[in-house]
């Protein structure tokens, strides 16, 4: 499954390839030594598009993404990056970007780190790397060891726009920074997508707060993928039903579900598929309530089925 593209046809990075296969992962495992970190992970991403990729704590975000950047290796499974293992292979790995929340920098100042950064890179955007130092207000001339927690992140996060690389992936760049600053991310990473369309992959925990960038939703458990699918069709496609326990089941009857739990005469139950006006109403009559489930929260219950043998794709909502 790919990514949503734009309508307009992909200028800069994206170039004449930018409907290509730019990452095909197939049957991905990685081993350590006692832990099982990747299992059978298998996705392509084609055309340009936002890519979510969301996981709990350990569910195997950063390894996945290490891998994709040739920063580490999967011990089953085969990964294509523009059409050919990413590990020492610079032809690939000048086409991509990896910014990680622990980016580690050598001792440098902020503006040799900027100029080192727009050599490696071929899209590198002079002015976009200006504007953003003023709009992070990072001191250019100041050692990066000495910068806060933060401002080492909006580094990472100016680096990985400013970049414009074909592939840019952004593995929870946002440690350490306030509200007011992950939504300048957020804001920038849209309006530069939008003028410059390219393949992003940005890995979160805050699904809900990014969820309005997404196209598409990559779920991983336990190193598995769980769910797939554009994020238009996560809008809207689960519902909450709660209220008289005969009435939950008497309306979800027949129906996909993703859980149930009662508490005495109440029940609460979560419905995939989306509804029509003559269910809002027999919701009414039942006296149930109804609430949309929020990407987050899908991503949470697709996680509670890890028995599940196939990730939930479009055609299962
Ligand atoms: N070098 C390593 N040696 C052994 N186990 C590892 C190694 N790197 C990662 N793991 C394990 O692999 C699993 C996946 O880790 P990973 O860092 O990919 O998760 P994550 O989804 O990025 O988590 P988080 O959101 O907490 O950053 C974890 O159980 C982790 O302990």
């Amino acid at each position: 499954m790919t990514a949503a593209s734009p309508s307009t046809a992909p200028t800069g990075p994206t170039g004449s390839a930018g409907s290509a296969i730019a990452v095909s992962v197939a049957g991905l495992g990685r081993d350590y030594r006692d832990h099982r970190a990747l299992s059978d992970v298998t996705f392509d991403i084609a055309g340009p598009g936002i890519t979510g990729l969301v996981g709990r704590n350990g569910a195997g975000k950063t390894t996945l993404m290490r891998i994709l950047a040739g920063q580490e290796f999967g011990t089953a499974g085969r990964v294509h990056v523009f059409g050919a293992p990413p590990r020492e292979n610079d032809a690939v790995l000048r086409r991509m970007i990896l910014v990680r929340e622990d980016q580690t920098y050598p001792d440098l100042k902020v503006r040799h780190a900027l100029a080192a950064a727009a050599l490696l890179h071929p899209h590198w955007d002079d002015a976009l790397a200006a504007e953003l130092l003023e709009a992070y207000e990072l001191p250019p001339d100041r050692p990066i060891k000495k910068l806060s927690r933060g401002m080492r992140t909006a580094l990472g996060i100016i680096v990985g726009l400013a970049a414009r690389a074909e592939l840019t992936l952004f593995d929870e760049p946002y440690a350490g920074l306030d509200a007011v600053a992950r939504t300048l991310f957020y804001d920038q990473l849209l309006a530069d997508y939008t003028a410059h369309p390219r393949r992003i992959v940005l890995s979160t925990h805050l699904v809900d707060e990014a969820a309005e960038l997404l196209d598409r939703v990559l779920v991983l458990d336990h190193g598995r993928i769980v769910l797939d699918a554009p994020a238009d069709d996560l809008r809207g496609a689960a519902t909450t039903v709660s209220g008289p326990a005969a009435g939950v089941d008497r309306f979800v009857a027949g129906r996909p579900t993703l859980g149930r739990t009662t508490l005495g005469a109440q029940a609460r139950a979560v419905m995939i598929g989306r509804l029509d006006a003559r269910d809002r109403e027999l919701a009414g009559h039942l006296r149930l309530r109804l609430e949309d489930v929020g990407i987050q929260q899908l991503a949470v219950h697709a996680a509670a089925h890890p028995d599940r043998t196939a990730p939930i794709t479009a055609r299962a909502l």
